[in-house]
């Protein structure tokens, strides 16, 4: 069932998560398999003569947030409504909450944030919306209120709010992960750890496209001093956090840079009937004879994986390889679209190696040859031969796979 947690985060100033835990979702933006969930938070500060509401909620859960809402303030008292990111997930509760609010509020945001909401919602959205620009500031309740553009992570429209007496950063997307985390802050190591991979997986299948903006625009508000004096810092999405506010951005560096874990290989294949498996047994073998920590996803007639989270052990993986059978003179569907979105969404600087197999003339080879030469992987090697393995196959299959650990290394 999906509930909403009302929490307060700190008293001076007065300031509440509003989290909507959504775990009804399953295909997040109606693509990745996200069986962890998510959350929609939303933040309300209290200060001496405005309250401000930082983001809303997903359209589909507007009864449930304003309910939540309520029990923290009048929604006619909202004086201010910043919105960082427009996209409906944190947007879409806008137009309900403003009628409540009687239009009274001021909304904050970009040049572009202002015209996507109006696309999305009409005229009256927008009616008494206040354009910012990129470092610019406005006092609010006796607070400086300094809002940061980081286009690309990941609409053009993004920014974040720096509250500066307080030093807390709200960052919408930035920051952000799937799951539902048990606590609501970072104060518990254990939930972080349960949490992180999730974050990836956000990064990779969210932002990934954009994934140099990350390193580019967290290097931005490093600059500004910002980051290394956050008391919080408080994303739309997961965990908010507190304890350790700089960690999570220079999570988000690590990923977006595509920094690998020791030894980790990322081996990717299907598998009809057995044929390109027989192939893989040997690359595993040689892998691990290497001192490699292979990490499995494979299609055949019996699993599936979810390409979500195939696409996010692709930043921290040393190397890839990539196993497929010829089907109708293609690439095999599953590797097909699993590939597509790797390149699309986590085209890191990695060694490749390809694996094929084939009935009577192999295609799949070349052509993932041919997608991996305009990505900005390294084809290292191709590997392709017809039926089962002869020694001769596994021969080039052992060379092949030390040519890749040599080139990781
Ligand atoms: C539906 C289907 C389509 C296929 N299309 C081709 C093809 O176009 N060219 C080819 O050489 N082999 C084709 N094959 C044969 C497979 O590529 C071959 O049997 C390969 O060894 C399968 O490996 P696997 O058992 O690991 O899936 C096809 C097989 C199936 C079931």
């Amino acid at each position: 069932m999906v509930a909403v947690r009302v929490e307060q985060l700190c008293t001076d100033p007065e300031l509440y998560i509003i989290r909507v835990d959504d775990d009804r979702i399953k295909y997040f933006e109606a693509t990745w398999e996200i069986p962890e969930g998510i959350t929609y938070n939303s933040y309300l500060m209290k200060l001496d003569g405005a309250v401000v509401l930082f983001d809303a909620s997903k359209g589909e859960y507007t009864d449930i947030f304003l309910d939540a809402l309520r029990k923290i303030v009048d929604p006619k008292e909202i004086t201010h409504i910043i919105v960082h990111h427009t996209e409906p997930d944190h947007s879409g509760a806008l137009p309900k909450l403003l009628e409540e609010n009687g239009h009274r509020a001021q909304i904050i945001g970009t040049q572009f944030a202002r015209n996507l909401l109006q696309g999305f919602y009409g005229d009256e959205v927008v009616k008494n919306f206040k354009v910012v620009k990129d470092g610019e500031e406005l006092s609010i309740g006796g607070k400086t209120f300094r809002f940061i553009t980081v286009p690309w992570l990941h609409w053009p429209d993004t920014m974040i709010t720096y509250v500066v007496e307080d030093r807390l950063i709200f960052s919408c997307d930035a920051g952000g992960g799937y799951g539902i985390p048990e606590a609501i802050d970072d104060s518990d190591e254990k939930v972080v750890e349960e949490y992180l991979p999730h974050v990836t997986k956000y990064i990779v299948t969210v932002i990934g496209h954009y994934h140099k903006y990350i390193v580019q625009n967290i290097k931005k508000l490093k600059g500004l001093g910002i980051v290394e004096e956050a008391k919080m810092i408080l994303p739309g999405h997961g965990l908010a956090w507190c304890k350790n506010p700089k960690r999570i951005f220079e999570f988000y560096e690590a990923v977006g840079a595509g920094v690998p874990e020791k030894d980790k290989v990322l081996v990717i294949y299907d598998s009809m009937y057995g044929f390109v498996e027989k192939r893989m047994e040997i690359v595993l073998d040689e892998l691990k004879k290497l001192g490699k920590k292979p990490v499995v996803y494979r299609f055949t007639d019996k699993e599936a994986p979810a390409v979500s989270d195939i696409l996010g052990e692709v930043p921290s993986a040393e190397a890839l390889v990539i196993g497929a059978s010829t089907y109708e003179a293609e690439i095999h569907p599953r590797v097909r679209y699993t590939l597509y979105e790797i390149l699309d969404k986590a085209n890191y600087e990695k060694p490749v190696l390809i694996v094929g197999a084939f009935g009577w003339g192999g295609v799949a080879g070349k052509k993932i040859e041919t997608l991996i030469s305009r990505s900005k992987f390294d084809l290292v090697d191709t590997v392709e031969s017809r039926g089962r393995p002869t020694e001769e196959d596994e021969r080039r299959l052992r060379e092949a796979v030390r040519k890749l650990v040599a080139w990781a290394s």
